[in-house]
C-alpha cells in the first residue's frame, strides 16, 4: 500500500540548456549539479513533498529538437507542464509560442501550465496574455525552486477536489503499466 493520497505527474519542457535539469536536481536533490549534460530523450525523478499525503513525479525532458517526437508522448498523461525559458537567451524566448503549439497539440486540454525563470517584464505579459501561470526561479540561487513544485501541488489538488482533472488510467506515461496510483484518494487531511 502507497502512503500517499495523490500523486502528480509533472513534465518540464522548454528549449534545450534553458536549467530544466537544474531545476529538478535542485527540487528533488537540494543541489545545482556542475558540468550538467543535455538530457538524453527524458529523465525521471519522484518526490514527497511537504504535503500531506501528496507525490510528484517529474519528468525532465530534452529540449533538442531531435529528441521531440520521444518527449512529446510525455505530455498526454502531465497533470502539469512546467514550461522553461531562460533570461539569457533570446532564443528560447521567440520559441515560447512554439511550445504553446506542442502544449495545445499533445497535452491534456486540463493540463496545468507554468512558464518559470523568466525574469524579463515582457515574458510576465507573455504568461498573463496566455492566461499562464508565471513563476521567476533560479536553481543556482535556490530562489522560488521549492515553491514551484509546492504551489504546482496545491494548484492540482485544488483542482482535484474539485474533480477538474481526467481520470488518468488510460493514458498512462509510455512504458508505465496501468498500476500506476493516480488521484487514488479525494483527501489531503
Ligand atoms: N547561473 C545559472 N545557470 C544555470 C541555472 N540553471 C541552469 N544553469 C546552467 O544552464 C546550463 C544548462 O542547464 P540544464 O539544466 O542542463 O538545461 P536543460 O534545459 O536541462 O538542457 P537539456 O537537457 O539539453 O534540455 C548548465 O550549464 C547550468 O549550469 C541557474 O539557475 N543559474
Amino acid at each position: 500500500m502507497e502512503d500517499y493520497d495523490y500523486l502528480f505527474k509533472i513534465v518540464l519542457i522548454g528549449n534545450a540548456g534553458v536549467g530544466k535539469t537544474c531545476l529538478v536536481r535542485r527540487f528533488t536533490q537540494g543541489l545545482f549539479p556542475p558540468g550538467q549534460g543535455a538530457t538524453i530523450g527524458v529523465d525521471f525523478m519522484i518526490k514527497t513533498v511537504e504535503i500531506k499525503g501528496v507525490k510528484v513525479k517529474i519528468w525532465d525532458t530534452a529540449g533538442q529538437e531531435r529528441f521531440r517526437s520521444i518527449t512529446q508522448s510525455y505530455y498526454r498523461s502531465a497533470n502539469a507542464l512546467i514550461l522553461t525559458y531562460d533570461i539569457t537567451c533570446e532564443e528560447s524566448f521567440r520559441c515560447l509560442p512554439e511550445w504553446l503549439r506542442e502544449i495545445e497539440q499533445y497535452a491534456n486540454s486540463q493540463v496545468l501550465t507554468i512558464l518559470v525563470e523568466v525574469h524579463q517584464q515582457r515574458a510576465e505579459e507573455f504568461a498573463e496574455a496566455q492566461s499562464m501561470l508565471y513563476l521567476e526561479t533560479s536553481a543556482k540561487e535556490s530562489d522560488n525552486v521549492e515553491k514551484l513544485f509546492l504551489d504546482l501541488a496545491c494548484q492540482l489538488i485544488r483542482e482535484a477536489k474539485q474533480n477538474t482533472l481526467d481520470n488518468n488510467e488510460s493514458s498512462p506515461m509510455p512504458g508505465e503499466g496501468k498500476n500506476i496510483n493516480y488521484l487514488s484518494c479525494c483527501s489531503t487531511n
